[in-house]
Order: C-alpha cells, then sequence, then structure tokens
C-alpha cells in the first residue's frame, strides 16, 4: 500500500477510493472501514485529536486543541474498589488538559470529517442531531469556517451555542424529535451541493471517536480489559473495537479485545433488547414499543437513535460479539445517582449521556462482572458544560430556518439553494 490509507467494503471486499465515500458503490450495505499503511501508531506533533493523524483518513489537520484526555482516576476508583480505572474525558476542563469547548465527543468527529470533505469531497456537511452532535460540527464551523447545514429538534435548539461566532451555519430546527431532524436532513441532501455527513457510515467520524481508545491505551500502556460507552447509535462502540484491532496490529499493546460494554437509557433500549434477546435484528415492535414516547423519557435524549447501525456487517452487533461484549439499560434514576457520584468524587460536571455510563460501570462492579484488579477504560463522553460557561463566551446559533410538523421542504429548497449557492464556494482554513 503505497497511500496513507485505503477504504474496503467489509461485505464484497471491495477497494473504493475514496471521494468523500461513505456506501460501497457496488449496493452492499457493511460498514466501509479504513486500512492504514502505517501499522505502528506514532504519535504526531499536533495538538488534540491530531495527534493520532496516522490513523484518521485525512491527509491534513486543523489547528485546533480539542482532544481526548484519560488520566487514572482516585477518588472514584477507590469508592468503586477498582485498583486499574481510567477515565477518557472529552470535554472542557482545562485543569486536566481537555480543551473541547463544545463539550463532547462529537468535536472527535467534527474535526476529521471537515478536513476529510476538505480533501475528498466537494460540498457542504449536512448534519442531523439531537444537539451534541450538531454543536460540534458548529464549533469546528466557527474554528475554520467550513459551511455547514444543521438540523435539529426544536427542543434542542438551546444546546446550539459555540465559542466563537459562526458565520456559515444554516440551523433548520423541526418539530418533532431526533427522527424527524434526520428524515428532514435527508430530503435537504437532495439539494446540490449539499452531502450527508454520513453518521456510522463515515470513517472520518468513526476514526475520530475512536482515538479514545487510542488515548487510553497509549496512557495505560495497554489496551484495556473492559470499555465502557453510553450509546445511541453505538458509533463509539464499533469505534472503540476497530481502533484496539488496530492496536492489537500494532503489537505494543496486548493481544486482546477489550470487551465492550454498552448501556442504553431506558424506557428506550432497542439494541440492549435486541441483544439480550441473542438476535442481529432489532425488531421495533419488541425492542422499542411506542417509540415516540419512550423517546421522550430518557435522562439522556442524544441516546435515542432508532435506527442505529446495530445488524450491519462491521456494526454494533459484531463489535459485541467480536469483543465478548455487553449492553445494559440504565433507569434515570440510576443515572441521576450515578451523576452525583462521579460528580463529588471527581469535580467535574458531565454529560447527561456520561452518567447513564457511569451508572452501567458501577452496576457492573456491583454484580463482579468486572474484576476489582481489571483495566477499566470509562468513556466520560461529554462534560465541563459548567466549566466552558466560566471561562468562554457563548454564542447561541439561531435557525436559518424553522420547519413548522411535517412541511416539505419545498417551501424553503430555494432559500437553502441560495444559501448553499452563496457557501459553497467559499474557502475555508
Ligand atoms: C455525550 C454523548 N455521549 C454518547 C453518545 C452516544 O454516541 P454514539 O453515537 O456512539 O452511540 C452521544 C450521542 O450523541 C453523545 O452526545
Amino acid at each position: 500500500m503505497t497511500e496513507k490509507y485505503i477504504l474496503k467494503c467489509p461485505d464484497c471486499g471491495r477497494r473504493i477510493p475514496d471521494r468523500y465515500t461513505n456506501v460501497c458503490p457496488e449496493g452492499c450495505t457493511g460498514l466501509i472501514r479504513a486500512y492504514y499503511q502505517k501499522t505502528h501508531l506514532q504519535i504526531q506533533n499536533y495538538l488534540g485529536v491530531f495527534r493520532f493523524s496516522d490513523w484518521l483518513p485525512i491527509e491534513g489537520n486543523l489547528p485546533s486543541d480539542a482532544g481526548p484526555v484519560t488520566y487514572k482516576s482516585e477518588t472514584f476508583a477507590k469508592e468503586l474498589g477498582l485498583s486499574n480505572l481510567y477515565i477518557s474525558f472529552s470535554g472542557y476542563w482545562p485543569e486536566r488538559g481537555a480543551h473541547i469547548e463544545s463539550c463532547s465527543f462529537k468535536e472527535l468527529e467534527a474535526l476529521p470529517t471537515t478536513v476529510r470533505m476538505r480533501e475528498k469531497g466537494n460540498g457542504i456537511l449536512q448534519i442531523s442531531s439531537a444537539g451534541n452532535t450538531g454543536r460540534a460540527f458548529c464549533q469546528v464551523s466557527a474554528l475554520t469556517g467550513a459551511p455547514v447545514v444543521v438540523v435539529v429538534p426544536e427542543s434542542s435548539v438551546d444546546r446550539l451555542w459555540t465559542t466563537a461566532p459562526t458565520k456559515n451555519v444554516c440551523l433548520i430546527t423541526v418539530e418533532g424529535d431526533y427522527t424527524d431532524s434526520i428524515e428532514f436532513g435527508n430530503t435537504v441532501c437532495t439539494i446540490p451541493d449539499i452531502v450527508a455527513e454520513g453518521g456510522a457510515r463515515n470513517v472520518a467520524r468513526r476514526d475520530g471517536m475512536g482515538t479514545v481508545m487510542l488515548d487510553g491505551a497509549i496512557t495505560a500502556g495497554r489496551l484495556p480489559d473492559s470499555y465502557f460507552q453510553a450509546v445511541g447509535s453505538g458509533t463509539g462502540g464499533i469505534a472503540a473495537w476497530e481502533a484496539a484491532m488496530r492496536l492489537i496490529g500494532d503489537g505494543r499493546f496486548g493481544a486482546i479485545l477489550p470487551r465492550l460494554h454498552l448501556a442504553q437509557n431506558e424506557p428506550f433500549a432497542p439494541m440492549t433488547n435486541a441483544w439480550k434477546d441473542g438476535r442481529r435484528e432489532i425488531i421495533p415492535d419488541k425492542d422499542m414499543p411506542d417509540a415516540s414516547r419512550t423517546v421522550n423519557q430518557v435522562y439522556s435524549n442524544v441516546l435515542t437513535n432508532r435506527h442505529p447501525p446495530y445488524s450491519v456487517r462491521g456494526g454494533v452487533y459484531d463489535a459485541l460479539s467480536a469483543t465478548g461484549g455487553t449492553m445494559d439499560s440504565i433507569t434515570n434514576a440510576q443515572a441521576a445517582e450515578a451523576e452525583q457520584h462521579f460528580v463529588d468524587a471527581e469535580d467535574i460536571d458531565i454529560d447527561p449521556a456520561a452518567s447513564v455510563c457511569v451508572a452501567s460501570l458501577i452496576k457492573a462492579v456491583e454484580a463482579d462482572a468486572v474484576g476489582k484488579d481489571d483495566c477499566i477504560l470509562l468513556n466520560i463522553t461529554g462534560g465541563g458544560y459548567k466549566r466552558v460557561a466560566e471561562d468562554k463566551n457563548q454564542y447561541p446559533v439561531e435557525p436559518s430556518f424553522r420547519v413548522k410538523g411535517g412541511a416539505p421542504i419545498d417551501e424553503i429548497r430555494r432559500d437553502i439553494e441560495s444559501w448553499a449557492n452563496t457557501h459553497a464556494r467559499r474557502n475555508y482554513a
């Protein structure tokens, strides 16, 4: 291999040229994966996530110090009786060197994705989000000037802010939930020059998230025995598995895949239900009955994806199978209690999704599902909201368009087209 990386389809094995390609041109459904020329990871002399450029599907980088930060826990670990608990924190906590100002690991996806579009694509990224992913892409747009179209439920609009002013964001709010924003986002992508970011299918997104596992293994000096994360789409779990396979190939971090412990939030836990039933398929009536009501009853609504990449080849089911993984579901009360416990011990506020993850660790410890001396990587996927508000200005992102209940895109198509025409060809950093 002479190129830095190649893309391959897991279904037909075909090698795919990267033109910001997220699906196999043969029509296969599996998740395309990136294979890197360097099997030995060398930390690059950049800041943040770009330190791991060897294993990111990009050539360049961005001047950002946002990246995952891993440290060995003392207080919380002691309270749980764990001797080897590593916390990977993706958020804002400058005292620990954590500088993700949009406060979640979604910025680890947004940074390399923006570079990949600049290098391999030729369009404006479109992102549908329950809030955190949208905010991450707005933040990267504020940093680089890259144009983005973000679609969120109206109720999430307060989550859309940046720490620098944005000039190239087209924010569209829709009446409804996360699924409604995904559906409207798909129609927005029928407009020329607007390109779906790709979600779990986007290798830059997965490998950006996979840097949590890389940073964790480098800090601990080995692959962890267990990895804990709260999931909505499960992309972070898939990414952790893929990164762990690369680390095994590197040879310096051990030869055993970490066991994935993924958690969802009751009463919306379709992947947990399917996995516990031993199924590769999610059966909507069985695994997420009354979804439009239950998605509004959870502690963390970023975990309410109704179409997760669970069954597809290279998806969550395969990641769990390969790692001997587990799936748990956490009640709102367990999440709230775990959050308080974590905040008191570690002294930083965390995202509700991270609280779900902390609760799943506590349950696993209580059930002896992990050993007291196991090397454990706890992915705190978001936090530091209070901390960032103390240090930084926060600029709300104002909606450009507000779409009322099920209104067709035709009413605003021309306006979005003209926005795209004025923004598509602007250069950005
Ligand atoms: C803070 C936070 N944690 C966890 C998740 C779940 O991530 P995944 O897409 O890997 O399931 C999300 C999704 O938006 C999130 O915002």
